[in-house]
């Protein structure tokens, strides 16, 4: 096999601490962006829907060009969309401090507490799957560890944040010839699917999310704890600050290491019949998902409140390699 095309990029592990993220203010980039997002689909650029009910594919338009305008309509269309595929992309080669700085125009960069980072570059998690690959990796993403039929794992990104990532890039470095796709629900349309009498049951519940599996799994494989651990109590039916919408944040709630534990004042039979079932109707709504597949040059934007994702780890005897660099949000509400 071939070297890395992105050496620059490979994981390295640093057990680096870092001081535990302290409450910022947060104005969401989307709240400023246009209804017809006139500064992101310049004049020759494509777009259209994946499905009708989340993602969008979009062609003609370099995000590294984008005024600081397009970005906030970047911001908004993801809050809006879930997922954005932008295809034919320089991002990957326009090197680390652009790269940072585009993300940080959406909030303050995230740090992952646990995973290997390029060599000096704390904000960018690192998905790298090779055949001689070594990297150590969460059980979340090892299929042969978590003794599992299957690779997908649903979740959405650190929710044990006091203030959880929201608009996430996903830079495809290199790619396989096929498979390695991503899968999406929409948590809007995950809560807009159910019953008025139902959403009401739910209105006003919090879960209760926390990252110490993580940190202890981390632990048993060599790999720091960055931070002190997080608990945090997060509203179960969050609203998204640039859309007004309201969406379900329980995804992956209760299952293996995932971050939503349980819903706070419930009894355990109660917090885990309605965290199954809300994760069943996520899992197997195929009409509120969608895949997004990659080329090279491709770059993947999501909004990590209004999305649950899920590698897929189909492909074998390639290599997959990507960073991906996340903006923390608010404090949900
Ligand atoms: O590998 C993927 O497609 C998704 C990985 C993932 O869950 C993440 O980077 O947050
Ligand atoms: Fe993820």
């Amino acid at each position: 096999m071939k070297a890395p095309k992105y050496p620059q990029y490979l994981p390295t592990v640093d057990h680096t601490k870092f001081p535990d993220w302290e409450e910022v203010p947060f104005v969401d980039a989307g709240s400023r962006g246009t209804t017809d997002k006139r500064n992101l689909f310049l004049p020759g650029s494509k777009h259209k829907p994946i499905t009708p009910r989340l993602g969008e594919e979009i062609d003609g338009v370099q995000i590294s060009d984008l005024s600081k305008e397009g970005l906030d309509d970047l911001a908004l269309l993801a809050a809006e969309r879930g997922v954005l595929v932008f295809r034919n992309q320089n991002f990957k080669d326009v090197g680390v401090q652009k790269q940072l700085d585009t993300v940080r125009h959406f909030g303050r960069l995230h740090i992952h507490p646990t995973m290997p980072y390029p060599a000096g570059i704390p904000e960018m998690h690192v998905v790298f799957k090779d055949p001689n690959s070594t990297a150590p990796r969460l059980s979340s993403i090892k299929p042969e560890e978590t003794q599992s039929v299957s690779s997908v794992v649903w979740h959405a990104d650190h929710t044990a944040e006091r203030q959880p990532p929201g608009v996430t890039f996903f830079v495809a470095l290199e790619v396989p010839p096929s498979g390695g796709d991503t899968l999406f629900v929409s948590a809007t349309e995950a809560y807009n699917i159910l019953s008025d009498e139902y959403k009401k049951r739910l209105e006003g519940l919090k879960i209760v999310h926390d990252n110490t599996s993580m940190l202890e799994y981390a632990a048993s494989k060599g790999l720091p704890a960055r931070f002190s651990p997080s608990t945090q109590l997060h509203p179960l039916v969050r609203t998204h600050p640039a859309t007004g919408k309201k969406f379900l944040a329980a995804i992956g709630a209760g299952e293996g290491n995932g971050q939503p534990r349980y819903i706070h004042g419930f009894k355990r039979e109660e917090s885990e019949a309605t965290l199954r079932l809300l994760n069943d109707i996520l899992q197997r709504s195929g009409d509120i998902q969608a895949r997004a597949s990659y080329e090279p040059g491709t770059v993947v934007v999501w909004d990590n409140r209004v999305v649950g994702h899920s590698g897929i780890q189909d492909f074998q005897g390639d290599r997959r390699h990507f960073v991906r660099i996340s903006a923390m949000a608010e404090v949900p509400v």
